[in-house]
């Protein structure tokens, strides 16, 4: 997760400036001496990346309303099941890693429409490792780089979330009633991501599930009033160590869907209002993403699951209910990124 204040920031200076002598790097130590994906655990090292700069986005899903079927991809595909109305495909019986240049399209074009989809069985997707992931990734658009988040030694690119026995480099709220924390994902950059991949390399026997809720359907169950009114409003994000203002309420590239665009962890404010205003506004819309039951979709995870979600469209939340398990829980995410979020509102003031 990427979250701010980041909890992998805190851990990381929390144990490196621990020690007397600070080390120029770090790397998690697996529990076990043969763990399989020991290459993926997530390493901390003094490096620090250029800030990132603009860059020219066309999002692949485009190019597959061209296509005869845009979604031929799922056509040898032996279930699919849609896992609420508004929110979510779970998909078995194809090889995401196999996927062309253009089923990787129609994925983005699907994922879209639904949101989130859930591929099962990605054993081979998995195991193919970081230069696959990477080049998987850039399929979708520039891969972002967390500037201070863990990440397998050489690949910046990848992004863990990672809990064992020993080590935590999940989010954890000791002092909140909830570990749920709707998001998404490094909202306070200029672009943010959209389709995103990720997937655990190790997980508990049970919990640790992932939440998710449509964002399109926040926003479609406002009053068309209020939602006039929000179209009007942009927001500051900001996380570390960025910070962006971004429409309230941003329109999909490819589908033309609106979305509402706040969430509780990374937007901050709302601008042009009073703060009492702001404050009681942005509290409403996320006790609203908060009880969104109606739209929501929670991922079982089982061993070779990929999920495969629109940034732009949804928000998710780790669940941390698997505290006094003592089994690792270990996460990969792609993230690449998308265009600066479009307003709903033609005109809207973004600077
Ligand atoms: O660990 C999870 O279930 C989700 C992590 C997350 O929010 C992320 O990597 O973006
Ligand atoms: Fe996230």
């Amino acid at each position: 997760m990427s979250c701010a204040p980041c909890p992998q920031r805190l851990q990381r200076l929390t144990q490196v400036q621990s020690g007397s002598e600070i080390p120029a790097t770090l790397t998690v130590q697996a529990t076990d001496d043969d763990y399989r994906y020991s290459h993926l655990l997530p390493h901390f090292s003094r490096d620090t990346y250029p800030p990132l700069t603009p860059f020219a986005f066309s999002d692949p899903g485009l190019r597959a309303l061209e296509h005869p079927n845009p979604r031929a991809f799922l056509q040898n595909a032996t279930n699919v099941v849609e896992l609420t109305p508004r929110l979510g495909t779970e998909v078995h019986g194809i090889n995401l890693a196999e996927l062309d240049s253009d089923a990787r399209d129609e994925l983005a074009l699907e994922v879209a429409r639904r949101g989130l989809m859930v591929f099962r069985d990605q054993h081979d997707f998995i195991d193919r490792g970081p230069e696959f992931y990477k080049q998987w990734g850039s399929h979708f658009g520039r891969l972002h780089i967390h500037p201070t988040s863990g990440h397998p030694a050489g690949y910046p690119e990848i992004h863990l979330v990672y809990r064992d026995a020993n080590s935590t480099f999940n989010f954890e709220i000791s002092d909140s009633i909830t570990s749920t924390v709707w998001h998404t994902d490094v909202s306070y950059e200029l672009q943010p991501p959209g389709l995103t991949t990720f997937f655990l390399l190790s997980q508990p026997e049970t919990g640790g599930d992932t939440l998710f809720t449509s964002q399109v359907s926040t926003l479609q169950n406002l009053s068309p009033q209020f939602v006039a009114f929000l179209r009007t409003l942009t927001a500051v994000h900001s996380g570390s160590p960025s910070k962006h203002i971004h429409p309230v309420v941003r329109k999909h590239p490819v589908t033309g869907e609106e979305a509402l665009y706040v969430n509780r962890q990374f937007t901050r404010r709302i601008i042009g209002l009073k703060r009492e205003e702001s404050e009681n506004i942005l509290r409403f819309l996320f006790d609203h993403i908060d009880k969104s039951g109606d739209y929501q979709a929670r991922l079982k995870w089982a061993p070779g699951t990929v999920a495969v979600w629109d940034n732009r469209v949804t928000a998710h939340s780790a669940i941390v209910d698997y505290k006094d398990s003592k089994e690792r829980r270990h996460g990969a995410r792609i993230t690449p990124q998308a265009e600066r979020p479009i307003p709903a509102l033609d005109g809207l003031k973004l600077d």
